[in-house]
């Protein structure tokens, strides 16, 4: 196994919380054109003529209230899980983040620096998304091929569906869940409606009830149907009646339509519907960030209590949980086995 190796790639984070370092933190993740998907003209008359002249001041006050001794809550997530799934393999690990640092290229270079030479990278997302999982691979390929043209790189595709995650998943839920509550709320980020129809080959998926069916031949690339079907295979894990859960999709930004229903106006009304105490989990991320501990954590719960909600229970996301590590440590094996395959 000694020229192998694993690279664990999130998001990533600005380097401070400084408006400055979250304005070039935002530059970055926002004209990647799996992000916002417009020509590149409109795409810079949008991100840098309108958004970041006044977002990176919001939102580095919004990362202030997260922010630890340590860092970024994401960052420093993500080398928690680095370190305890080195200490269960024999292949050094490492970690990349699809934008700021330590970047993409940086893990890889780390590896290569070890000898590695055949390298599984794990995307950390449950679901396919254009501007997730797409944008981390074609990252990764543009810097092999420029850099590291020797280096072989096996990806591990979204694993929403997986026993092994929906059972991890769901166990981590049901320790977490409070005693009493009317509903359980699923929110998942969103992303805007074009880019599931851009996405599907298929050309099947219309964005309405089709996605929550089991079969559709647009499911492998629709994120829609992939978050209802971690919702729904978690729910009948925990044996909870369907009235009991809740769906929706957080983070829109700008003027499209983005995937429906959405978290805001949903926190916003279910009080009035009778709904007074609420758990809410956000399975489309795997660590903590800034859109689990801010926006839903503060921002949602105002939402739920403004509406008529009383008590609001965040459950955390897998993080470094042990029972998470291990499916980390299964997934990263199953590739890395697929090296011998070939
Ligand atoms: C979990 C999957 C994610 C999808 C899908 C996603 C799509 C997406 N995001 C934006 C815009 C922003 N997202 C921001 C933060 C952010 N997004 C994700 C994950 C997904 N994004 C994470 C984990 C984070 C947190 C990062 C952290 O440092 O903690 C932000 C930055 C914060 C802010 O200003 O609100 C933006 C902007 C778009 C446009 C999009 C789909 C097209
Ligand atoms: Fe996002
Ligand atoms: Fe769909």
């Amino acid at each position: 196994m000694n020229n192998k190796g694993i690279l664990l790639v999130n998001l990533g984070s600005p380097r401070s919380t400084s408006v400055n370092d979250v304005k070039e933190y935002l530059d970055e993740f926002l004209m990647d054109e799996r992000v916002i998907d417009y020509r590149w003209i409109f795409r810079a008359l949008l991100v840098q003529g309108i958004i970041l002249k006044t977002r990176p001041a919001k939102s580095a006050e919004a990362y202030k209230t997260v922010w630890t001794d340590e860092g970024s809550p994401l960052i420093v997530i993500t080398e928690k899980i680095q370190k305890k799934l080195q200490k269960l393999v024999d292949v050094p690990v490492e970690i990349g983040m699809r934008y700021a640092q330590p970047s993409i290229e940086t893990g890889i270079q780390k590896l290569v620096d070890q000898g590695v030479t055949e390298i599984v990278l794990f995307p950390l997302y449950p679901q396919y998304a254009m501007s997730t999982t797409e944008t981390v691979i074609e990252k990764a390929e543009e810097v092999r091929k420029k850099k590291f043209p020797k280096v072989k790189i096996n990806y591990i595709q979204p694993f929403y569906n997986r026993d092994i995650y929906i059972n991890c998943l769901a166990e981590s839920i049901k320790e977490k869940l409070p005693e009493n509550f009317d509903a359980l709320q699923f929110s998942y980020h969103g992303v805007p409606e074009r880019h599931i129809y851009k996405t599907d080959p298929t050309k099947t998926c219309n964005l309405n009830d089709c996605c929550s069916r089991e079969d559709n031949p647009s499911h492998q690339f629709c994120y829609r149907h992939q978050c209802y079907a971690t919702t729904q295979r978690v729910i009948e894990k925990l044996d909870l009646p369907k009235e009991k859960t809740i769906i929706s999709f957080q983070s829109r930004l700008g003027k499209d339509k983005w995937i429906e229903p959405y978290t805001d106006e949903t926190l916003e009304t279910i009080g009035k519907k009778g709904i007074k105490n609420l758990a809410i989990v956000c399975p489309a991320f795997v660590s903590d960030c800034l859109e689990t501990l801010e926006e839903i954590s503060v921002e949602g719960k105002e939402q739920f209590m403004h509406g008529g909600g009383e008590n609001f229970h965040y459950i955390p996301c897998l993080n470094d949980e042990d029972r998470w590590i291990d499916v980390v440590k299964i997934l990263c094996e199953e590739k890395l086995n697929d090296f011998y395959l070939v």
